[in-house]
């Protein structure tokens, strides 16, 4: 297994908190996010008990938040969805709880099947230091898409969308949560945005045809305008599965430069989130306060009207 590490000076916080650096005023200025990028095969308990050790390794690394992988607990296309899916609470969630409890770290648990009512969704779970679970946000843009020739693929032929954005507030930082997909949807990053969030997560298994062409495109231009930082968690690119995922699982800075980036195979990335350098950036270029609100209608003009 690989392990990158991208790395600026860290230590550990006041209160003992390991993974984060507190400023003068007692507030975090900076945590270590790490990024497991998981090689999901066909037997659940494996996929679980990996993920498992992964955070627990993640966490021995100073990381105060572990992210998962789209699908981390089922290989990912229509043919699985219904097998691999779990009521949440459930197997899945259930790990993902202990493990945020024992290692006292956030886990955004990726997303796993869900199965509730008698639909499916693509649902993501977060899990605080003590283990109980903070949000449950099921994907709300559907991947159907036809490329002729490369890729047709129609989530909504077996998944529901979710119908309802999430974001929650850590002692670090404020977080977005979208999957995979949600990311080509600008307008949910600049909702998330200006509801304070500084950090945008989205699982995600992109493909080896929307991967080289829009994967880390879109990361750089979600976190450039809105000026907030993104990280992706892929999973591992398994060449004999039906769905060959893209991998390449990276974190982008508020500047749109990639901080932290997987290669294809199984991988924990990691990068030290820091809140001064995004406010650095917030002032330095200050859209956020440039914005022309008054001028963001546009009529469109006819011939004759007035
Ligand atoms: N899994 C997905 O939603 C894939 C995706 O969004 C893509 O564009 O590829």
């Amino acid at each position: 297994m690989l392990v990158c590490c991208y790395t600026v000076s860290r230590c550990v916080a006041a209160d003992g908190a390991d993974g984060a650096a507190v400023t003068a005023c007692g507030c975090f200025s900076e945590f270590r996010l790490a990024v497991v990028q998981l090689q999901v095969r066909s037997v659940k308990a494996d996929n679980l008990s990996r993920a498992r050790r992964l955070v627990k390794e993640a966490a021995g690394q100073g990381s105060a938040v572990v992210l998962l992988p789209e699908c981390f607990n089922s290989p990912y296309g229509s043919s699985f969805f219904s097998k691999y899916a779990e009521e949440i609470p459930g197997e899945s969630t259930q790990m993902l709880s202990e493990a945020a409890r024992e290692h006292k770290v956030y886990v955004v648990g990726g997303s796993i099947p869900e199965e509730d009512g008698g639909k499916l969704y693509n649902s993501c779970t977060v899990f605080g230091p003590d283990g109980g679970m903070i949000l449950k946000h099921r994907k709300i843009h559907l991947f159907d898409i036809n490329v002729p020739g490369k890729i047709c693929f129609q989530e909504s032929e077996t998944l529901s969308p979710g119908n309802s954005l999430s974001m929650f507030e850590t002692p670090y930082c404020k977080v977005g949560v979208g999957i995979c997909y949600d990311m080509r949807f600008a307008e949910l990053a600049q909702i998330y945005s200006r509801k304070g969030c500084q950090l945008l997560v989205y699982p995600g298994a992109f493909n080896m045809t929307t991967g080289p062409a829009h994967w880390e495109l879109l990361q750089r231009a979600r976190a450039l305008d809105n000026q907030v930082f993104v990280a992706t968690a892929s999973p591992a690119r398994d060449e004999s599965a039906s769905y060959v995922a893209w991998g390449h699982s990276t974190v982008v800075s508020p500047w749109g430069e990639v901080i932290s980036k997987a290669g294809p195979e199984e991988a924990i990335i990691y990068a030290d989130i820091d809140l001064q350098y995004l406010s650095d950036i917030r002032q330095q270029i200050p859209i956020t306060v440039q914005r022309r609100e008054d001028l963001y209608t546009v009529t469109c003009a006819q011939d004759g009207s007035s």
